[in-house]
């Protein structure tokens, strides 16, 4: 066997073992399995939890390549980060001071800044200085708890460049430990000498046909199509024909919505079988109903709407009337926040969430998002042994206390091997 965690004060398992469920939604967000004092949970070799996390189950140490000994710690599934727009160059700190002092965030993108200003900055950067800074940030991720994360195009706009882009994220696949789900998201902005219209046509008739080429050769793999929804971009007829384009060649639908201006895209979205919408601080009465009715997963970015003083989303109103409530960093040069433990603390003060339901989002629900619900984020018999062990006594801490993960996270584990070990790091 891989892995031996023994001792442990607390195991959030989030689901029981008897639960099949892929996904939470209303109270049973609140209604997490803790396992408490003295537990010990193993990963078989192929990388997966071989039963219950149970004090009753008693391991011997020789049959494992690696022991940890938790007491005083808790074990939790490791993070999944729904929302991340991770390549990119030219970050934008001369635009936090312009949004410090009043200018709005479409203001800046039409003033040819925001999106555009890393756009220009990420063509003109190698494919290794790409990689390099992709690694750096990934790295950051998986230290904070992230053992899964969807991955962004989308500063490329063009194909060649997005191309570059896919490629970069397809190495990182490839040579790093964290697990990736990637976007294609082309329709991120408008490219400068095109109308939407010229660049939806670009996307559908040009764009995916290329991608699906690849992706028939192996040689990339593309998980989810996404657009960025919002009036002055991709409007939601435009959008919809992108979104089912990239439906029609195998991409699940996870796109931006609902974000500054409500333009009814969540209707759309629930109809043409759309896994998840992110943002929604603007969603209305109407679209938490059709969102609800087609289980379409809501990506909350408690970091956007901290950064950009928006409106937060009806959080309360989405758990309530059972829409899966998920949790992403948005990682961006506009928010840049690289840890869960961060995003689960404002979604409890910014999006009046519980500590539970927090959790919940940042993994089971999140892996709802990304097409993992059966096999990530929760400790279950059968699922992935990916976990985050924290040296405190009650799990809470690790949303209670503020910008502490650095200090909480001992071990980060993914698929039964640690890949992070605060000894070895500090
Ligand atoms: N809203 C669109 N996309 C990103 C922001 C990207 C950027 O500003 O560079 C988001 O989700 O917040
Ligand atoms: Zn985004």
């Amino acid at each position: 066997m891989k892995l031996l965690i023994h001792s442990c004060d607390q195991v959030v398992t989030v689901i029981r073992d008897d639960d099949n469920r892929s996904v939470l939604t209303g109270p049973f967000m609140r209604n997490i399995q803790v396992l408490e004092q003295d537990i010990a949970i193993a990963v078989d070799e192929d990388g997966t939890v071989p039963s219950t996390a149970d004090a009753r189950v008693r391991w011997n140490d020789s049959e494992f390549e690696d022991v940890i000994d938790a007491k005083g710690k808790c074990v939790l599934p490791g993070f999944v980060d729904a929302h991340t727009h991770p390549v990119w160059a030219g970050d934008r700190v001369h635009e936090f001071a312009m949004k410090l002092a009043g200018a709005t965030y479409l203001e800046i993108h039409e003033a040819g800044g925001g999106i555009h200003f890393t756009v220009d900055k990420t063509v003109k950067t190698s494919q290794e200085d790409l990689y390099q800074s992709l690694k750096d940030r990934l790295t950051k991720m998986l230290n904070a708890g992230t053992t899964t994360v969807e991955c962004k195009t989308g500063y490329g706009l063009e194909m060649d460049a997005e191309l570059k882009l896919l490629e970069v994220l397809q190495r990182a696949k490839r040579e790093l430990p964290i697990e990736i789900s990637i976007t294609f998201c082309g329709a991120h902005a408008v490219p400068r000498n095109k109308t939407a219209e010229e660049a939806t046509k670009d996307i559908v008739k040009q764009q995916i046909p290329r991608l699906r080429n690849l992706m028939v050769k192996q040689m990339i793999n593309i998980e989810n199509i996404d657009v960025f929804c919002e009036k002055g971009i991709f409007d939601t007829e435009q959008s919809k024909r992108i979104l089912e384009a990239g439906r029609d060649i195998g991409l699940r639908i996870n796109f931006h919505g609902d974000e500054l201006n409500p333009i009814e895209e969540t209707r759309m979205g629930a109809e043409i079988g759309a896994t998840a919408i992110s943002h929604l601080e603007e969603v209305s009465e109407q679209g938490i109903e059709d969102m609800a009715a087609a289980a379409v997963v809501a990506v909350l970015l408690p970091t956007t709407a901290y950064i950009m003083k928006l409106n937060p989303p009806p959080t309360r109103q989405l758990i309530e009337q059972a829409v899966p409530v998920a949790l992403g960093s948005d990682f961006n040069p506009n928010a840049y926040c690289f840890d869960m433990a961060t995003v689960m603390n404002l979604a409890c003060i910014i999006l009046g969430m519980s500590m539970q339901e927090a959790l919940v989002a940042a993994t089971l629900n999140a892996a709802a998002s990304l097409g993992r619900g059966k096999t990530h984020g929760a400790i279950q018999k059968g699922r992935i042994g990916d976990f985050v062990i924290i040296n405190t006594n009650r799990w809470e801490h690790i949303i209670y206390q503020m910008s502490s993960h650095h200090h909480l996270i001992d071990y980060v584990v993914k698929k039964g091997k640690v890949v992070y070990r605060k000894d070895e790091n500090h």
